[in-house]
């Protein structure tokens, strides 16, 4: 891969908050757990079952009909007498289901809480199975590396979002043989690097920072940030996953089809007809990761007590330390504030 051009293109966009509400519609009196997203997990593993926890707790909090929770295939025993991460997803959440072959699964989240260099094959296999099947598959964390298998054709099937850091992204980047940009988080970001990953693997990547910049596969970028710099603290990207993770189940159908299918939205019954059109839109799963983003910081800024930020806003820091948890459990307060008038 060649190294990115300066970077001396604008972003496309930055994501205002309006246009998140189509994605967070709340639930109507026809739905049921089924048609308010299945969000399969696969998250997790004996060194950090506390991944998966917060990413199914995310989920939850975000509003998702069920989720379902895969435990990961062999490897080894939990350490330090710890309980498994499904045992550990139970205790935390027992809404979820945990089965080894769930049906019915919309969207997956894969990665979370997990070591590339500690999965048994057979789990790399099955998760590599997942990119072949026509279902948006998610891609956090230890299971990054499997997006480079979209560099064979059999492996593109799937809609695929990934959400590298900059560590990640770094890693990413020069596996497919690009020098430059370094380790260094400040030479990163490059929004054309991200294009440009994104084009080379057909995903929607997702770049984690104080600012987050989304690129589509078609060269589409949005940015959103910056974020509240509180959310600097562990287990807050789990979370995010958690969140794009549901967002992607609950628009599994849209996310298929790429877009929207007219002005009228067959999926879209609340948004006024005529006041959109694909054209005018970058993809929807960049769509969805933005608004995944932006409903992060703004837990994050509820979570902190900060009551005079508002996301994207780069003032002074305000509020107070939080926990990732705390992000979690602030989401559907998140939801309330974007939805609100
Ligand atoms: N409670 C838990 O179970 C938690 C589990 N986690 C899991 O821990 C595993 C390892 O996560 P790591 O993020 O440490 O992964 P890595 O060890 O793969 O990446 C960290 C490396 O990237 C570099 N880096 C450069 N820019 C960075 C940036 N902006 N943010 C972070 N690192 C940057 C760091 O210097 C470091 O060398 C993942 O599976 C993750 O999901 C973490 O999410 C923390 C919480
Ligand atoms: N300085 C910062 N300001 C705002 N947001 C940040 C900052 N640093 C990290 N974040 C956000 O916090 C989250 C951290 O995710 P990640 O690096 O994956 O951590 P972890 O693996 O511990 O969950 C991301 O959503 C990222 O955008």
């Amino acid at each position: 891969m060649n190294d990115p051009a300066p970077d001396t293109t604008s972003p496309s966009g930055a994501w205002d908050p309006a246009a998140c509400a189509p994605y967070l519609a709340p639930p109507t009196a026809a739905d049921h757990k089924y048609s308010r997203g299945v969000l399969g997990l696969r998250t997790g593993s004996p060194a950090y079952p506390g991944a998966a926890v917060l990413g199914a707790e995310a989920a939850w909090r975000t509003g998702a009909g069920l989720v379902q929770f895969v435990p990961p295939v062999g490897g080894t025993a939990p350490l330090f007498g710890m309980p498994s991460p499904a045992a550990t997803v139970l205790a935390a959440r027992p809404e979820t289901v945990v089965s080894r072959s769930p049906d019915r699964v919309d969207a997956w989240l894969v990665g979370s809480g997990t070591d590339p260099e500690a999965r048994p094959k057979a789990e790399t296999d099955e998760l590599a199975e997942l990119l072949t099947q026509r279902r948006p598959v998610i891609i956090d964390a230890g299971a990054l590396d499997l997006c480079l298998l979209r560099r064979d054709e059999r492996f593109r099937v799937a809609p695929v979002a990934i959400t590298p850091h900059a560590g990640e992204f770094a890693r990413l980047w020069r596996a497919l043989g690009g020098s430059r940009p370094t380790d260094d988080a400040g030479s990163l970001g490059s929004a054309e690097a991200t294009a440009q990953l994104a084009k080379r693997l057909d995903v929607t990547v997702l770049l984690k920072g104080s600012v987050t910049t989304i690129a589509s596969p078609s060269g589409d970028i949005v940015t959103v940030g910056p974020a509240t710099p509180w959310l600097a603290t562990a287990g807050t990207g789990d979370v995010l996953a958690g969140i794009v993770g549901t967002l992607a189940a609950r628009h599994a159908g849209l996310v298929r089809r790429g877009g929207l299918v007219g002005p009228a939205g067959t999926d879209w019954p609340d948004w006024p007809a005529g006041q959109i059109g694909l054209a005018d839109r970058a993809p929807v799963l960049a769509e969805l990761c933005a608004t995944a983003v932006l409903l992060h910081d703004i837990a994050a800024r509820i979570a902190s007590g900060d009551s005079g930020g508002s996301a994207g806003a780069a003032s002074s820091i305000l509020g107070r330390p939080i926990t990732a948890l705390d992000v979690a459990r602030s989401i559907p307060a998140a939801v309330e504030r974007l939805l609100g008038p």
